[in-house]
Formats: structure tokens, C-alpha cells, sequence
């Protein structure tokens, strides 16, 4: 009987559960998207239980489909959006708030106070992330400061937070395991990432509870079984976990110190991996856990870009000029350039390097001669524009310099910016045979620990090229196009 590996990809847009089998290659994929809320300008939430209910249907989805049988998953692995924060009741498992997406702006004022108090430092020299409100820390103090007896019954012991994997696992579980791995603990600006212990120190600032917050175990074990009725009669073991980002950075076999992925999506994220050792940025990136693997626990460094992916959604459901995000590319490629047109997608602020809360989207450079086209190939061309942003600190910080960036996530399949990328970069894309490395990355990590695959040198050789995209602008081009960019961003954080 064949079998195979279950990842389960709960992302922030959608839910994905991905069968995989021994080489590597999917077998089948079944996926729903969910109800994105914004209660408020900056605002972002999901409902925690209809993510819950999408998993469960996307499970159900895939086994169908695919007709494969429980018995024959050797082990599930889960990968979710990061730092978006679910508080709920320990005996009903009710969720006492929608959760809180990591996108959501709702606690900047929470971290103003932090920052006037002059503790930027001491979380960034804790967790290796900085005070903002993309991380869960001050997302579960505002739950527990805005929700009616939610702060007296976390001090009784009564209430759970978890990032969604630990959401989802409790479920899976019938209630029987409140777990997290270290690369999900790390982006809670609670989680000491030298010392591997949530702080207490940090916990006191930010008044949480200990007793809410889940155990922090490595990636690749067995946390528990699912409970027969969700899998038809059978208990499967969940044998790996690790944030999406760190999910993805696995899956392309980024293994050795220096390789790197960037991954398209809702937002965009770049990882490098940085192996023991923890290097502390000075450009504005964050330094988090890679995973947790053979009894030890390896670093990245990372630049967080807040909107890559939705910027091409907005063009669809916000101004409706796209009728599909893949429409996108064709767009782009009947002009020769954006004719001066310059997007800055600040929805909610910007990341890295920026780290600006308060800093909204912008366009620059229209003329009457604008049209559709550029426009959409400017917002287009934002994407690459913010990666070179988190590239250049990061061969600054690491001292590296890039020979090869690998990619992955939805967006990537758009050959126009798979090309303006290498373009500006003036580094080779690589785009693998499986662009859902971030599924792929969650089901090694379950795999290893069921002995599915025997070790990471296995899979580094799964790793398959599907196209490389190669430089071919001029220097004086490339120059002149980011300095248009660097003037837009100014502009645009000028405006506030
Ligand atoms: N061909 C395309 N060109 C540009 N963007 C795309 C394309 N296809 C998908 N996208 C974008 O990629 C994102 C979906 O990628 P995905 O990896 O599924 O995201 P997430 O995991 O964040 O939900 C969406 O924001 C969508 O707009
Ligand atoms: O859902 P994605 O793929 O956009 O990833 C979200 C990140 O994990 C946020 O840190």
C-alpha cells in the first residue's frame, strides 16, 4: 500500500491540504479560500473557526478526490501564517475574539507606548524581532485588554493562545495537545530565541499569562494523533510544524548557510539561512528560527514585506482592472515600461527596511499618457522593487552575496516578474518543478520524524529547477529605475 505524506497549509487568503508522495511531487491538491474582515482601516481579521472548517474541508477535499485512504498517510504535516494570534476558552474551545492576522494594525498605538517607554531594545535583543504590530505579542495583550473578562479568566488559567498551528492542532487533537514549534514561538516578540523559553520578563510587559501559552517543542516530532472522526476512522500521527516562511525555506533545501528563498504570497518573504548562529541585523531585518531539527536549532535572517501578492488582489477586487490575478502578466508585457509610474503598495505600513506603521500606499509619476497597462505594470514591478529593498540589507548584514535566489509562492508564476526580479536584482531566479514549497517544506519536516524520508540530504537532491531567469538589463537602467523607487518610497513616507 503506498503512502504518503499530508501537509496542511493554512494561509492567510486560503487553506490548502497538499498530499505528497515519496519523491517529493504532489498528488493531489484540494484548496478554500476564506472571509478576510477589516473592521476598521488597517484592520484585518479571520474567523478562527471558519479556518478551522476550511482545514477540515480541504482535508475531506483531498482524500475524496484523490480516492487515497487515511491508512495510508504516514503522517500530517501543518504550516500556517505566522503571528496571526487566536485566544480561546480551554474548556468550551470557543475563540473569545476573531483572530488577529499578522497584517493588522490594531495595536500600534500599543507599541507606540512600548517604544516611548524605550523598550525596542530589550525585545529585539530577546526575540531578534523589534516592536510592531505585525508580531502576536501585543495582538493577545489587546484581546485581552478589549474583550469583557478575557484578562481575569487568562489570569485563572481558563484561556489558549496559539498562533494557528497550535490552533489547529488543538483541534485536530480533540483538545489533547496545546503545542507550537520554535519557528512559530519566535514570532511572538514572547519568545526568547537564544535562551528557548518564553520570557518572563517580556510576558510581564505585556501582561500574558504563562499559563496560556502553548509548549514549544521542536519541528519534525510526533505532538499527537488526530482523533478518528476527523479522518474517518483513523489516527494519524501530526509529525512536523513550522511557520510558512520557515516551512518554504525547508522545502527549497535551503540547508547551508547562505542559500535563501523569497517567497510570493500575500506578502513577500525573504530567508536566509544562517545555520547556529543568530546574526543580528542592522538593516532592519529580523533574526528568527529556522527550525528546530536533530536536537538543535538553526537561524535566518529575514526581511518581511507586508504586501506583495495582495497588491495584485486589490487590482482585482479593489479597482477591478484585472478580472485574475494572472491576468496581470499579460498586462504588463504590452508596454514597454510603466512610462514613470511608480505604485508603493504601504497598505498597512512597511516592513522591511522601513519598519513604518503609519505610512499608506501611494502612486507617483501619472501623466495623461498613463494608462491600464502601466499602471498595472507598476504595481507589478512594486513586488521586485521591495525585494531588492530586503536583498541589499541582507548581503549587508550577512556579508553574503547572493549567487542565486530560489522562489516559490502564488505569484511566481508570473513570468514578467520573475523576469523584471532578476532584472533588478542582477542575480538569477530559480523557480523549482514544485512551487508549493512551503506545503512541501511542512511535509519533510513530518516526514523525517516518521522516517518517510531519511534525512535532509535526501530531499536536498528532490530539489528540481523548473526555469531560471537571468539578468539582462543594463546597469545604468537597473540604477535608474531604483532610484525612481527610493524617491517614491520617501515621497510616500513623507506623506503622513
Ligand atoms: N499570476 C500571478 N501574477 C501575480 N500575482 C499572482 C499570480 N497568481 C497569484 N498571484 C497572487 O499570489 C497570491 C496567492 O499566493 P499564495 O502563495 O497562495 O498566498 P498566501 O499563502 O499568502 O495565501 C495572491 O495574493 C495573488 O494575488
Ligand atoms: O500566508 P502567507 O503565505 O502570506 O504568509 C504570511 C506570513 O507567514 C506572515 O508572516
Amino acid at each position: 500500500m503506498e503512502k504518503y505524506i499530508l501537509s496542511l497549509d493554512q494561509g492567510t487568503t486560503s487553506s490548502r491540504a497538499i498530499l505528497f508522495n515519496k519523491n517529493g511531487e504532489i498528488v493531489h491538491v484540494a484548496q478554500k479560500e476564506f472571509t478576510q474582515h477589516f473592521p476598521k482601516p488597517g484592520w484585518v481579521e479571520h474567523n478562527a473557526n471558519e479556518i478551522w472548517g476550511s482545514v477540515l474541508s480541504v482535508i475531506a477535499g483531498v482524500l475524496s478526490e484523490s480516492g487515497i485512504k487515511p491508512e495510508q498517510i504516514a503522517g500530517i504535516g501543518i504550516t500556517n501564517q505566522r503571528e496571526t494570534a487566536v485566544v480561546w476558552d480551554k474548556e468550551t474551545g470557543v475563540p473569545v475574539y476573531n483572530a488577529i492576522v499578522w497584517q493588522s494594525r490594531q495595536t500600534s498605538s500599543i507599541c507606540d507606548e512600548l517604544k516611548e517607554k524605550g523598550l525596542n531594545d530589550l525585545f529585539r535583543e530577546k526575540t531578534g524581532l523589534l516592536i510592531d504590530a505585525y508580531f502576536s505579542g501585543t495582538k493577545v495583550k489587546w484581546i485581552l485588554d478589549h474583550v469583557a473578562g478575557a484578562r481575569e479568566k487568562a489570569e485563572q488559567g481558563k484561556l489558549l493562545f496559539g498562533t494557528i498551528d497550535t490552533w489547529l492542532i488543538w483541534k485536530l487533537s480533540g483538545g489533547r495537545a496545546h503545542v507550537t514549534d520554535y519557528s512559530n514561538a519566535s514570532r511572538t516578540l514572547m519568545f526568547n530565541i537564544y535562551e528557548l523559553k518564553w520570557d518572563d520578563e517580556l510576558l510581564e510587559i505585556l501582561g500574558v499569562p504563562k499559563s496560556m501559552l502553548p509548549e514549544v517543542l521542536p519541528s519534525s516530532e510526533i505532538y499527537a494523533n488526530t482523533v478518528d472522526y476527523h479522518f474517518f476512522g483513523k489516527e494519524i500521527p501530526i509529525s512536523g510544524i513550522a511557520g510558512d516562511q520557515q516551512a518554504a525555506l525547508f522545502g527549497q533545501a535551503c540547508f547551508e548557510e547562505g542559500m535563501a528563498k523569497n517567497t510570493y504570497g500575500t506578502g513577500c518573504f525573504m530567508l536566509m539561512n544562517t545555520g547556529e548562529k543568530a546574526v543580528r541585523s542592522e538593516h532592519g531585518l529580523l533574526t528568527t528560527i529556522a527550525w528546530g531539527l536533530n536536537g538543535k536549532v538553526e537561524y535566518a535572517l529575514e526581511g518581511s514585506i507586508f504586501v506583495a501578492g495582495s497588491a495584485i488582489q486589490w487590482l482585482r477586487d479593489g479597482l477591478r482592472v484585472i478580472k485574475d490575478a494572472k491576468d496581470s502578466e499579460e498586462y504588463a508585457a504590452k508596454v514597454e515600461s510603466t512610462n514613470g509610474v511608480y505604485v508603493v503598495p504601504a497598505f498597512v505600513g512597511l516592513g522591511t527596511p522601513y519598519w513604518d506603521s503609519d505610512v499608506r500606499g501611494a502612486v507617483f509619476g501619472l501623466t495623461r499618457g498613463t494608462s491600464k497597462e502601466h499602471f498595472i505594470r507598476a504595481t507589478l514591478e512594486s513586488l521586485s522593487y521591495q525585494t531588492k529593498d530586503v536583498l541589499s540589507a541582507m548581503e549587508a548584514d550577512s556579508g553574503i552575496v547572493l549567487k542565486t535566489l530560489r522562489v516559490d509562492g502564488g505569484a511566481v508564476k508570473n513570468n514578467f516578474l520573475m523576469d523584471f526580479q532578476s532584472d533588478i536584482l542582477n542575480v538569477p531566479v530559480e523557480r523549482p518543478v514544485v512551487s508549493e514549497t512551503t506545503a512541501l517544506g511542512a511535509a519533510y519536516l513530518a516526514g523525517l520524524a516518521v522516517g518517510f524520508w531519511e534525512s535532509q540530504e535526501e530531499i536536498s537532491r528532490q530539489w528540481a529547477i523548473d526555469r531560471k531567469f537571468s539578468p539582462k538589463m543594463n546597469d545604468e537602467n537597473r540604477n535608474n529605475l531604483y532610484n525612481g523607487w527610493k524617491k517614491a518610497v520617501n515621497a510616500a513616507m513623507a506623506f503622513k
